[in-house]
């Protein structure tokens, strides 16, 4: 096992702290005027994706220091602990190998003796047929027709990539195949996507790496209801239904033909199974050569990681810079903007990739932390944002780090569309970097004609401080591959951030007891008899809601 450390306790932590005494009244103009290497300096270029790390509140130092932070919470041990399959999810005892489901360069993965890359191969062919017999029209269902639409039932890890990639990469989508989501248990959400499908031609695929998760059993048994009231006989389920799970007696339990199962192991997590079976929805709609390809892209940016020192290396910079803010300047959140329509989930599937990996308060040793862990994830695609939240991080009191990404080849050139959103990515970024000094505001307000007093009173109002900061990602084209590593960097930043701050980020029981006190309430909501078990707030709210469906 990796050794254990303090965070704060770590040599490198008090001289950031020291350094940040400093560095924080220096503002991002300054640090430019006094640097003109800033832009060569501290950017990186991985294959067709450039990082561009300059518009920070960094400097070579705080680099180096950073550096220093993360060599001595024994990151680079620690990714190959990751890789080599060591159980570093401690409290489930698993390894965490999602590396290993794409890994296109098949070296042996060793998990409990055992080489699982075999399995994993397997899998991916029984994917690739199934998608190439769905797509091609040779699976019929029970009417003899073709299938049109798929319907991924799933939440969370298993729904959120398969949405997130999906959408990212609709311009590679098949014409015949629509692919729909049903993850909330609220019956509207399996309802609306129920009227826009016909059974007869219709596959559902129940993703659940438990098969146990309420939400998706019970939209699962509503779909097979829905199903079997046009079907009516049972042995249509085989042509219709498939499951992707690692609980094989789960899913003969609920009917489905194992021979339609596609299995997955105890050491893919949740919110990084996209790249295995889970990802079956995204290899049926936009193939499965589109699906290798993002597999091939997350590999890349995983050897990348895993092969290149700290000071190059993409994922380990955004998270030092994210740690920077996060525990140095009390940021409390990062914005995730990108710049492109068909990215719009990518914030989102983040919010759990992030959140739920890194939201803990208690170290490897079960001691609770006296620092900052994970940031709030959050974000809309650009320009939408500048319409909505931009006002706070131009000129709001709190320090917002956000992540600006765009492709510079739209899958979509229409006009000047293109170059119109590109410039709006440009400006942001350096709008909160320079801000707009008082005289700059005053000058404008004077060169509209406003007098004296009205330019003394709205200059404040007008004023950007600017000094906010940003990383920019520029890629070339959102192409399968592309996407696959700008995944892969985000999985591997939030791994060396909880390497850093020594946590577990691999296990969830935070999910826990929200699910648990839940299913103990089910029950006293199946009748109208006021309850009185919990607290006079839950009491209370649990029988208000009887009294209003009663009426
Ligand atoms: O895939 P499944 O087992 O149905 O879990 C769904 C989701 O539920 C969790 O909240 C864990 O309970 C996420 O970690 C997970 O992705």
């Amino acid at each position: 096992m990796l050794p254990n450390h303090r965070f704060t306790s770590l040599p490198a932590y008090a001289q950031l702290q020291a350094h940040y005494d400093v560095l924080k009244d220096r503002h991002l103009r300054d640090l430019f005027a006094d640097d003109a290497e800033r832009f060569p300096k501290f950017t990186r270029q991985f294959d067709d994706i450039l990082l561009d790390f300059s518009k920070n509140r960094i400097t070579d130092e705080t680099l180096g220091l950073l550096l220093q932070l993360a060599e001595q919470a024994g990151l680079t041990e620690a990714i190959g602990k990751m890789f080599s399959g060591d159980k570093i999810n401690r409290t489930e005892d698993r390894a965490v190998l999602h590396v290993a489901l794409r890994n296109r360069a098949n070296t042996p993965v060793i998990v409990d003796g055992a080489d699982v890359m075999p399995d994993v191969n397997e899998v991916l062919a029984h994917m690739k047929e199934f998608s190439e017999r769905i797509r091609s029209g040779a699976w019929k269902g029970y009417t003899g027709e073709a299938i049109t639409d798929v319907v991924n039932i799933g939440i969370g890890g298993s729904d959120l990539g398969p949405v997130m990639v999906t959408e990212a990469l609709k311009p590679y989508a098949s014409p015949n195949l629509r692919v729909h989501f049903v993850s909330n248990v609220d019956g509207v959400h399996i309802y609306e996507t129920l009227q826009t499908v016909k059974p007869e031609t219709t596959l559902f695929l129940i993703a659940s790496k438990t098969f146990t998760t309420q939400e998706t059993m019970t939209n699962a048994q509503t779909a097979r209801q829905w199903f079997l009231d046009t079907a009516k006989d049972e042995a249509a389920i085989a042509k219709h239904f498939a499951a992707l799970s690692t609980n094989k007696s789960a899913v003969e339990k609920f009917g489905i033909d194992p021979a339609n199962m596609f299995g997955f192991w105890d050491w893919v997590g949740g919110r990084y199974s996209l790249w295995s079976a889970i990802g079956l929805s995204i290899a049926l709609y936009i193939g499965y050569a589109n699906f290798e390809e993002l597999l091939e892209g997350g590999h890349a940016m995983d050897v990348h990681f895993r092969d290149t020192p700290p000071e190059q290396n993409l994922p380990v910079l955004l998270a030092l810079v994210g740690i920077w803010y996060n525990n140095f300047f009390g940021a409390q959140t990062e914005a995730i903007l990108p710049y492109d329509q068909y990215m719009h989930r990518f914030a989102a599937y983040f919010q759990q990739g992030d959140m739920e990996s890194n939201g803990k308060s208690v170290d490897r040793e079960g001691n609770p932390v006296d620092w900052q862990t994970g940031p709030i994830i959050w974000g809309e695609p650009g320009t939408n944002g500048q319409h909505a939240f931009y006002q706070l991080i131009h000129q709001g009191t709190k320090l917002i780090p956000c992540d600006f990404l765009a492709p510079a080849i739209s899958q979509r050139p229409l006009g000047d569309h293109h170059k119109i959103l590109l410039a709006n990515y440009f400006a942001q970024t350096e709008a909160l970097m320079n801000g707009k000094t008082a005289d700059e505001a005053a000058d404008e307000l004077r060169k509209a004609g406003k007098s004296e007093d009205e330019i003394n009173f709205l200059t404040p109002f007008k004023e950007f401080s600017g000094n906010r900061p940003t990383n920019s990602i520029l890629f070339k084209r959102l192409t399968p591959h592309t996407l696959g590593s700008l995944i892969a960097l985000y999985e591997h930043k939030i791994f060396t951030q909880g390497i850093i701050w020594d946590i577990y980020s691999f296990d969830q029981w935070g999910v826990e007891l929200g699910k648990q006190l839940a299913s103990r309430i089910l029950p006293e909501l199946q009748d109208d008899v006021p309850v009185s078990t919990h607290d006079s707030s839950t009491n209370g709210l649990i029988n208000a809601y009887k009294k209003l469906r009663g009426e």
